[in-house]
């Protein structure tokens, strides 16, 4: 499913935090949405989920305006996973995993024998089949970050919008999220902070600053080390690893050199 959004504004409070954002995410494309704190990665993931509804500007799923279309059919089309949804309950993972069931069920009618096996294949794709029906509460926070994971899976979306989703996960899990992001059938775009994991694993980046999108393109285009510099004040440089795949290498912040506002000149070309 193809993702569009032209013009796409949202303030809080008079405050600008997505500023005329655009773009379009191909059926099928894993998109790293880069940009350093504050720089409006979460409000723009919001606004695509049609969890915010944004003061000017449209988001499109294959052309369908997000505004048109109801919560439950958003829900059928769309799972995002918050970057720390503070779910506190007493249910068994299972059962929370199974909420990504609800866009699909009638309100009275419990889970059928479908349901239960598209959320023991979720909990399956992330590891947590032992762990089904332990209580939700002892579960560790890297265990929830996949329960939650399992839990956009089950309901098999076309897209899936993801907020910085590798928090709280060994690096193996890291490792093994990305791949299964880059590998699944759905269209993704995962908000990441870990610029080497979306080197590595992304199509394609794209990177905001102030709300404003500043670079758009592979891996090696936006991950370059004048954009390293100005807009994340790091100095870092963009390799090949052993493998010939991109690798991000550190030589540390830079300190005091306040960047400057995003000029025009620094707007992403067409995808
Ligand atoms: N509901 C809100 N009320 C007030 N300010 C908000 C609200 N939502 C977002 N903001 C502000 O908007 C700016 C962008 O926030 P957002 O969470 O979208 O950034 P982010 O790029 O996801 O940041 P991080 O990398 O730290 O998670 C921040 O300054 C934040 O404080």
């Amino acid at each position: 499913m193809r993702i569009t959004a032209e013009g796409l504004s949202w303030s809080v409070s008079g405050r600008p935090v997505v500023r005329r954002v655009g773009l379009d995410i191909a059926p099928g494309e894993t998109v790293g949405l880069l940009g350093p704190n504050g720089s409006g990665k979460s409000s723009l993931l919001r606004c695509l989920a049609g969890l915010r509804v944004p003061d000017e500007g449209t988001v499109r799923y294959d052309g369908v305006p997000v505004r048109d279309l109801s919560a439950r059919a958003i829900a059928r089309r769309v799972a995002f996973v918050a970057q720390d949804s503070g779910l506190d309950t007493d249910l068994r993972v299972a059962d929370v995993v199974g909420l990504g069931r609800t866009p699909f069920r009638d309100r009275w009618r419990g889970p059928d024998a479908h349901d239960r096996a598209v959320v023991a294949a979720a909990l399956e794709r992330v590891e947590l089949t032992a762990l089904a029906w332990r209580p939700w509460k002892s579960l560790s926070g890297g265990e929830r970050q996949r329960a939650h994971i399992a839990r956009a899976f089950a309901q098999q979306p076309y897209v899936l919008l993801l907020d910085e989703p590798t928090n709280h996960l060994d690096v193996k899990h890291q490792l093994e999220l990305m791949e299964l992001l880059s590998g699944a059938d759905q269209t993704v775009l995962v908000a990441l902070h870990d610029l080497g994991l979306a080197a590595r694993h992304c199509d394609r980046l794209l990177l905001l600053y102030g709300g404003r999108l500043v670079a758009s393109g592979a891996p090696a285009d936006v991950l370059t080390p004048e954009n390293l510099a100005r807009f994340f004040e790091v100095d870092a440089e963009l390799s090949a690893d052993a493998l010939g795949r991109p690798a991000v290498t550190y030589r540390g912040p830079l300190r005091g050199a306040a960047p400057r506002a995003p000029s025009r000149s620094a707007a992403p070309s067409a995808p």
